[in-house]
């Protein structure tokens, strides 16, 4: 069934949790459609793991577009988020229209994910005037990596615990429908959670928030970067694909692959020449 906004706003009011897993392209969204996950999350960290960057500050609008457009086009019934990439609605309101609305017409997007509280109020407001759904981004928001100093975990002072507190009570009451909670510490998720009424996502947020998401390759096993200590392996995608490509390997250099199933006899013609 297809999952909306509103399915994951009345997800939180029955206490039913929410899933949402990242996805970068066509074939991928594809599968993970069909498992049932509430929401695909085009998520600007394909600058790392699809792409290399050390950051997602690279990314660009172009890359969200390619990307988003592969995904919405392999998803059915996920709720289909994307990524506005660093800078593409910090310059101007009308800018963080404008971008939101191509990510909207040309990838396809159902909703739109920006990073930060009250210093992006303004662009959360216009957006949603223009009919586009926000998801907020509080906490650990990677766009400000150099800011912070390094991918580290947000709120721990009584100060900056407040002001995320602020920050995500503003993101409701500017109309955003959901809310991400990077790398926070549990107890800080759990009030925000209990205080506001939009969903709260959590990613290395603890046990209580309204959701959870993951990267897919972080979840999979897929990527050898880094680990985050809030990242659960379910599975080890990266070892099947490793053996896998070597038995193709192998069987080609063994002259065991292809075989005469997988090739295309002549025509009748043909066959009498070679
Ligand atoms: N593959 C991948 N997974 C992610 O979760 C992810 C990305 N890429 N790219 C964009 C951001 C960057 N993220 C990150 C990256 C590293 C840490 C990390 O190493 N955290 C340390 C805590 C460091 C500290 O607070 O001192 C950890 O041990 O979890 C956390 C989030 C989350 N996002
Ligand atoms: C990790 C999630 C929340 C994200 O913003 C991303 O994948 O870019
Ligand atoms: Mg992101």
């Amino acid at each position: 069934m297809k999952n909306t906004i509103v399915t994951l706003q009345d997800q939180k009011r029955r206490g039913e949790k929410i899933t949402m897993i990242t996805a970068y392209d066509y074939s991928m969204a594809k599968l993970l459609d069909q498992t049932g996950v509430n929401c695909l999350l085009v998520g600007d960290s394909l600058g790392m793991v699809m792409l290399g960057y050390e950051d997602t500050v690279s990314v660009t609008m172009e890359d969200m577009i390619h990307h988003g457009a592969a995904v919405a086009k392999g998803t059915r019934d996920a709720l289909v988020v994307v990524d506005m990439p660093f800078l593409s609605y910090h310059i101007s309101v009308e800018e963080a229209v404008r971008n939101a609305g191509r990510l909207m017409r040309e990838a396809h997007a159902q909703a739109v994910k920006l990073e930060g509280g009250s210093s992006v109020l303004n662009q959360v407001r216009a957006i949603v005037n223009s009919g586009i759904p926000v998801m907020g981004h509080l906490g650990l928001t990677p766009q400000s990596v150099h800011a912070f100093g390094g991918f580290k975990v947000q709120g721990n002072t009584v100060e900056q615990a407040e002001q995320i507190l602020a920050d995500a009570n503003a993101l409701e009451e500017a109309g955003a429908f959901a809310l991400v909670l990077e790398c926070v510490p549990r107890g800080l998720a759990k009030r925000i959670t209990d205080e506001i009424a939009i969903p709260t996502i959590g990613i290395g947020a603890g046990v209580d928030t309204d959701g959870q998401v993951l990267v897919y390759q972080d979840a999979l096993g897929m990527f050898e970067g880094f680990q985050p200590k809030f990242v659960k392996r379910f599975g080890d995608i990266g070892t099947q694909i490793k053996n896998g490509i070597m038995d193709y390997c192998d069987a080609v250099k063994a002259n065991e692959f292809p075989t005469i199933e997988h090739s295309f006899k002549g025509s009748q013609e043909l066959e009498r020449l070679y």
